[in-house]
């Protein structure tokens, strides 16, 4: 403990050696020489000398611990809710921060004592730097009452300072004792805090000065301080003091180790002790003086004693590295109980918290919103929002995206997905329906037939009713279906129009259709679509049931009927085939309910079946909006139950049903498998053939609905648009090679006359498809549909109305308005003419004779020739004959006359040329030079 000599002493104070000499030989302490060793008891006398010689003034000293007492008793009197130490303002403070007991039963133990004695204390603190600054600046002593302060102090602890002393030399563990009373005591004296807070940073700053007593003096009045302010020491003293002092300081650490050994001589913890005793009475009364409170103190000192171990480490080469060492274990304990409460939890949360990537599987619909994407990946909107933007897609919470899309986010986003079916959706809603038991179910019949065959009399016949009566022009116009009673049983008739320019529809009837009764007038036999019928039932699979009608009449024949049927593959069972032949009389009634057994009994054979019970499933016969109801969509359903109330979903459709109509326009609450309905809100009208989905999510319906729509609108944008003056252009760049038009003329007769005449202008390469003719003025409908479908509008006698003219513009669509029949066709022709390719003719525009060949290092092979007939260009190609033979095509690579380059020359005029790429031209060959010429197509 005593190595140290006066050198190396002064080397760690930061000061000559002389003039530490000096100062001991000024405080009346012996030393040799420079190399001489000194004891830690001679440091701390020193110290005192210095303290007494170089006391602040007296106002900086009382001024500063002011400060800082202050500070603490804001700090506590936030804290206090005016408790136990109300009786004095710092009381208040004390708590706040450790919201300890200490100070507490300190200020209520010793009251008066404790207060003076703080005094004194932080005018010792305050001494230190003072010290120090003397130390360097060897200012001459002057008397301060702080000085005095000090003195008294010293005095005072000297007493204690064996007992450390003792402890700290003797036991390892004692050493520890002795800086936490220490601590204890500074800590109690809040004025000391500054000084020791300053300490260490010194330190740090300087380690090398650091004597190893410093850290203990310094560690316990800054560990006792922070715990209760933390924050208030630095501001308070060392700002002014320790700054300036920076190598003063490190003597002032260097005067608190000295009295370490000392002290362990005694003086610095014989002062200590007094103090800290009152401040951390409780504790030391509780436990024996010297470890346990030690510890505990050591423990509130932890924190701050980082610091303090770098320095401990230097220490130690002075001799002090045992205390370091207990110092840390001291430390340890108090935090383990501490943080127990509060900060140890939250960090071993935080560090516990496990990091590693979750991989979820990602089961993606054909839509799916951004919100449930995000849901189903555990993540927030907002990460997913923002994956799409990494990738360059601007997308909402709510926006619905398409599931390839949506697979590319969660791939970026490192989960895998499962793609489901476009339908997966829908049969996971029905999913339920498939289990429900299946009942038999009434067999869905259409009846279809040449016109006028006598359908809609038949099933008018059947259905007790005369719809045929209120038909206009006695044609149905539109697929009706129907619901009806029989006493073998429930039928549901499916009416499709006999008209062949609703084939289409027929087509779509045929699928919903269990069994077709083929009507054929017994007086008139198989006609064209008759024939029509059959193949869509073949198409369809659907068994059919032949019904020879009008057998009432006179001229009935229904073997001729037969005889025409086996001829398409549809026998009678009477004549070895398997189709039922029935012959009926609409008019009569006749063979009408043998007719119905005969479907009853294919019915029976196809064993229909469907459940009852579970969400509705069906398909759109036909739909309409009435100007009254909204739209109006006839529905077959063809499982489950469709009730009034439910949310259904019908292709970009959906609505919950607000009324459900019979076929005889009354309302009912439910319809099951095989009934017709009429259904009424629907947020628009869907296509005939659209399956119908009863949902119980209505948001997932609207979603669905939505995307749809999206995504039809996006297929519609994709198709280009066309016009007359613009499909040329169109067909240039290789986008169509067929005419589309949309026609609409006044008359049924004008339009089907402009549709046959053109028609017939297609050719081989070009076609006139005309994707829709109909009668009236040009609408909304017809520009969309021109639109979807490239097509030109054309009007013939016809306008179009305010809504579609400004559709047409905002689509580019420039609707065609004719009068005269021919010259609608003309355009037409001519905008055909302008989609056809171009032809090209050659035609020969020179000739020259070769008459001599000459060789020249510059140009080359050169032919000196004479144009014989017409005119010879340089930039038009050329063809070499010999022989009147073609031995080479290609161009010239130069023209000249005399010695100038021309860019031609006429006939009887010589002339030079080089051919390009061709050297062996010879006299006597003929070279001829053409043009090619693009010919005007025709039709
Ligand atoms: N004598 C006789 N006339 C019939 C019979 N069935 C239908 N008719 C007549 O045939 C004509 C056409 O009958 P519709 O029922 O309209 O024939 P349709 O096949 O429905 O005709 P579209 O609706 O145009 O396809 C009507 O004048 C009926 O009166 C029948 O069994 N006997």
């Amino acid at each position: 403990m005593t190595d140290v000599t006066v050198k190396q002493f002064a080397t760690v104070v930061g000061i000559p050696a002389d003039r530490l000499l000096e100062q001991f030989a000024e405080a009346g302490i012996t030393v040799a020489g420079a190399d001489t060793a000194i004891t830690e008891k001679q440091k701390l006398d020193l110290l005192a000398h210095l303290r007494k010689s170089h006391g602040n003034p007296p106002t900086q000293g009382v001024a500063e611990p002011k400060k800082i007492t202050l500070k603490r008793k804001t700090h506590s009197e936030i804290r206090m809710t005016g408790g136990a130490a109300g009786q004095v303002k710092t009381v208040s403070v004390e708590v706040r921060k450790k919201r300890t007991y200490v100070k507490r039963s300190l200020v209520e133990d010793e009251t008066a004592q404790t207060a003076l004695r703080r005094e004194p204390e932080i005018q010792v603190e305050a001494p230190v730097p003072v010290v120090s600054a003397a130390v360097e600046i060897s200012e001459p002593p002057r008397p301060t009452e702080v000085a005095n302060e000090a003195v008294r102090t010293a005095e005072a602890t000297h007493p204690q300072a064996p007992v450390a002393e003792a402890h700290l030399q003797t036991e390892s563990e004692t050493a520890p004792r002795e800086p936490d009373a220490l601590p204890r005591t500074q800590t109690e004296e809040g004025t000391r805090q500054p000084t020791v807070a300053e300490a260490p940073r010194h330190r740090s700053e300087n380690p090398v000065r650091r004597p190893p007593s410093d850290p203990g003096v310094r560690r316990r009045p800054e560990s006792t301080d922070d715990r209760r302010k933390p924050t208030d020491r630095p501001a308070v003293s060392r700002p002014s003091e320790a700054r300036a002092r920076k190598p003063a300081d490190s003597g002032v650490a260097a005067t608190p180790g000295q009295r370490r050994p000392a002290a362990g001589g005694a003086a610095p913890d014989t002062r200590t002790r007094p103090q800290p005793a009152p401040t951390v009475d409780a504790k030391a009364r509780k436990r024996p003086e010297g470890s346990a409170p030690s510890k505990r103190r050591g423990e509130t000192e932890a924190p701050r004693r980082r610091e303090g171990e770098s320095e401990a480490d230097r220490l130690s080469r002075h001799g002090r590295g045992d205390q370091t060492g207990s110092d840390r274990s001291d430390r340890r304990r108090p935090r383990k109980a501490k943080p127990a409460k509060v900060a140890a939890p939250a960090q071993r949360h935080g560090f516990a918290k496990p990091t590693a990537p979750m991989v979820r599987e990602v089961t993606l619909t054909e839509t799916i919103s951004i919100a449930d994407l995000a849901q189903k990946m555990s993540v927030k909107a907002t990460e997913v929002i923002k994956t799409f933007l990494k990738m360059g897609l601007m997308v909402t919470i709510n926006q619905v995206i398409d599931q390839e899309t949506a697979a590319l986010a969660v791939e970026e986003m490192g989960h895998t997905y499962k793609l489901l079916r476009d339908n997966a959706l829908e049969e996971d809603l029905t999913a339920g329906t498939g289990s429900n038991e299946t009942l038999p179910r009434p067999p869905v019949v259409t009846i279809m037939g040449h016109v006028d065959h006598g359908k809609t009399s038949l099933l008018d016949y059947i259905r007790r009713t005369r719809v045929a009566a209120g038909e206009a022009g006695g044609i149905t116009q539109h697929i009706g279906a129907y619901h009806v009673g029989t006493e073998k049983g429930v039928v549901t008739f499916l009416d499709t129009p006999g008209h062949a320019a609703f084939t289409a529809m027929r087509a779509r009837g045929a699928k919903a259709t269990d069994v077709v009764v083929l009507v054929v007038a017994a007086d008139d036999g198989v006609m064209p679509q008759t024939l029509e019928a059959i193949q869509h039932a073949r198409a369809a699979g659907v068994p059919m049931v032949v019904a020879v009608n009008k057998m009432d009449k006179s001229g009935a024949d229904p073997d001729r009927v037969k005889s025409e049927l086996s001829a398409q593959g549809v026998i009678s069972e009477e004549w070895g085939g398997d189709t039922l032949f029935t012959y009926v009389s609409a008019k009569t009634g006749m063979g009408v309910d043998e007719l119905l057994d005969k479907i009853l009994v294919q019915a029976e054979v196809l064993e229909l079946n469907a459940p009852v019970d579970g969400p509705a499933k069906g398909v759109v016969i036909e739909s309409r909006l009435d100007k009254g109801r909204g739209p109006v969509a006839t529905v077959l359903v063809q499982s489950g139950t469709l009730r009034k109330g439910d949310m259904i979903l019908s292709g970009r459709e959906y609505g919950r049903v607000r009324a459900m109509l019979n076929e005889t326009g009354q309302g009912i609450s439910e319809a099951g498998p095989s009934i017709p309905v009429e259904v009424l809100g629907l947020s628009g009208t869907p296509k005939a053939g659209d399956e119908v989905i009863a949902i119980t999510d209505e948001r997932k319906a609207r979603e669905i609905a939505l995307f749809r729509q999206g995504k039809a609108r996006e297929e519609q944008t994709r198709k280009p648009v066309m016009d007359i003056e613009g499909i040329s252009k169109q067909f240039e760049a290789g986008l169509v090679n067929t005419l589309n038009a949309v026609l609409k003329a006044d008359v049924q007769g004008s339009a089907e006359a402009i549709v046959d005449a053109l028609t017939r202008l297609s050719t081989a390469e070009v076609q006139v498809k005309i994707v829709a003719s109909g009668v009236g003025g040009i609408n909304e409908s017809d520009v969309n549909l021109a639109k979807t479908s490239g097509a030109i509008l054309i009007g013939f006698n016809v306008r179009a109305d305010n809504v579609a003219k400004k559709l047409a513009d905002e689509e580019g669509l420039k609707p065609h308005y004719y009068s005269i029949i021919y010259e609608l066709i003309d355009d037409v022709k001519r905008a055909m003419v302008g989609m056809l390719k171009p032809e090209f003719k050659e035609q020969i525009i020179g000739l020259a004779e070769v008459r001599g060949v000459f060789r020249s290092p510059k140009f080359g092979v050169v032919a000196g020739c004479m144009v014989v007939d017409g005119v010879v260009r340089r930039s038009n190609p050329i063809r070499v004959l010999r022989n009147h033979v073609v031995i080479f095509e290609g161009a010239l690579d130069s023209l000249r006359r005399f010695k100038d380059d021309v860019s031609e020359v006429r006939a009887g005029m010589d002339c030079g040329m080089g051919v390009k790429n061709y050297n062996d031209i010879r006299e006597g060959d003929h070279i001829e030079v053409f043009e090619r010429v693009q010919v005007e197509r025709t039709l």
